[in-house]
């Protein structure tokens, strides 16, 4: 998405992409996106959010469990996402291989102040439920 900032880390930084791999891996009991990734390797410098996501998802299946739905919001003061929201869901849903219809982001302003406010950081929070996978 076009904008005058970017965020910075060592990999892609893709904030909400983070938080729904973070989500997804607590929520299966598995260790983080920097204990599987971690900062201090050049292999994950600049690296592909959507790698990590996917892999991370790997796991989960792996560890038993599937995608029921996924909710997430993201704390930007700017841009505005409500005209890239549907690509957004479509994107993620894709990266995980999942319906758009289980995959919910939605947008906050600081409302002009703290550091969101201010435009010092954008942060995404996400919450995900799992269902065991019959077997
Ligand atoms: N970066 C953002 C932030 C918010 N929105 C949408 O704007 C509406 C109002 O947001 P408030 O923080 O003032 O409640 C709301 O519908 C957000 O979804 C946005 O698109 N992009
Ligand atoms: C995934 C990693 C990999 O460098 O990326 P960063 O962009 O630093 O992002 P953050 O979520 O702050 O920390 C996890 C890192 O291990």
């Amino acid at each position: 998405m076009p904008h005058d900032r970017h965020a910075v880390g060592h990999s892609d930084a893709d904030v909400l992409l983070h938080a729904v791999t973070d989500a997804l891996l607590g929520a299966a009991g598995l260790p983080d996106i920097g204990v599987l990734f971690p900062n201090t390797e050049e292999v994950n410098r600049g690296r592909d959010s959507a790698d990590m996501l996917r892999l991370a998802y790997d796991r989960v299946v792996a560890a038993g469990y599937r995608l029921a739905n996924l909710d997430a919001v993201v704390h930007a003061q700017r841009p505005k996402l409500s005209p890239h929201k549907a690509a957004i869901v479509d994107r993620v849903a894709a990266i995980l291989g999942v319906e758009p219809s289980q995959v919910n982001v939605k947008a906050k302003t600081g409302e002009g102040v703290g550091p969101v406010g201010l435009e010092e950081l954008i942060e995404a929070r996400c919450v995900v439920l799992l269902e065991q996978i019959k077997t």
